[in-house]
């Protein structure tokens, strides 16, 4: 029998969770599919999506968990480190984050001045690192394993001529789960990417209002359809499971089978 953390890395519950960016989309409907298991759920929402945070604590609420709502733009470092003070001081360690905020200005190449690249870098990509480095150690501390999950993208995999900026975001965090699946997975906590394809969120509203760029995506799609914020939910929840022990550094995709679909 070789050392090594025990097999079963999470509590089966009543767990903690954070998931940043809650206030709409793919991370309202993860709060609401924890809310199931009964966790206690933090919903995180930037400055000025108190309202819409408040919808998704409604959700949690609803579906039989309990939700903390707390402001916090991942992108700045204070307000993360308030962030994680909010949540220890209420709850303790977490035993699943999900970063998930993320943003995707669609901009030609061209266009992408050194501030619209910097914000897209430091929301997606420093967020994760912040939020993931201010609430590990205390679930290193505890010493009860648990989960990192990180919203990456098929676009970490794969180009956008509007994308320049957000790809290598997406690319970032693929990879910045694998060093910290090396990290943490000592402590029995593993970290892995979920890489959503086409989701009708908000976040691609306007441009998929593109009729071509939609039917394109659609002929793409196996799956016959676009995704639903509740797809890549239901995936960011299994891969909370204690079945998941085993599986760290994994990018896994929940596209509907785009990506494999070429010709
Ligand atoms: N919708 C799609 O087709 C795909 C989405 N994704 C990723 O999924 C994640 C969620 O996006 P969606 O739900 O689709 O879009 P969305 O626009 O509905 O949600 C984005 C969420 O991030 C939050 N957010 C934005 N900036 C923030 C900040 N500075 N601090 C804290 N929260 C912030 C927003 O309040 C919002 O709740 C993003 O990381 C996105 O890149 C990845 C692949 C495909
Ligand atoms: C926001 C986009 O429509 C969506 O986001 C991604 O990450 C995918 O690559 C899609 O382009």
């Amino acid at each position: 029998m070789s050392g090594g953390a025990s097999r079963d890395t999470i509590r089966a519950g009543p767990r903690t969770v954070l998931v940043t960016g809650a206030a709409r989309g793919i991370g309202r409907a993860t709060a609401a599919r924890f809310g199931r298991e009964g966790a206690r759920v933090v919903v995180n929402h930037p400055p000025g999506e108190r309202e819409y945070a408040e919808q998704t604590a409604e959700l949690v609420r609803q579906e039989g968990g309990t939700p903390l709502v707390v402001e916090a733009d991942v992108a700045d470092p204070a307000a993360v480190t308030e962030l994680a003070a909010i949540v220890h001081a209420t709850w303790g360690p977490l035993d699943v984050l999900v970063n998930n905020a993320g943003i995707c200005p669609f901009a030609d190449f061209f266009d992408i001045d050194v501030e619209l690249w910097d914000r897209v870098q430091h929301v997606n990509l420093r967020g994760a690192f912040l939020v993931t480095q201010a609430f590990t150690k205390a679930m290193v501390e505890a010493g009860r394993g648990g989960r990192v999950l990180s919203v990456s993208s098929i676009s970490a995999w794969v180009g956008g001529s509007q994308q320049v900026h957000y790809c290598t975001t997406k690319a970032g965090i693929s990879s910045l789960m694998k060093s910290l699946a090396i990290v943490l997975g000592p402590h029995g906590i593993t970290c892995n990417a979920v890489l959503p394809g086409a989701i009708a969120t908000d976040i691609n509203k306007a441009d998929w209002t593109d009729q071509g760029k939609v039917d394109y995506f659609r002929s793409r799609i196996p799956a016959g359809r676009m995704g639903e914020p509740a797809d890549v939910a239901g995936v960011l929840w299994l891969l909370s499971q204690p079945e998941s022990a085993y599986m760290t550094g994994a990018d896994v995709l929940v596209d509907g089978g785009m990506f494999v679909n070429l010709q």
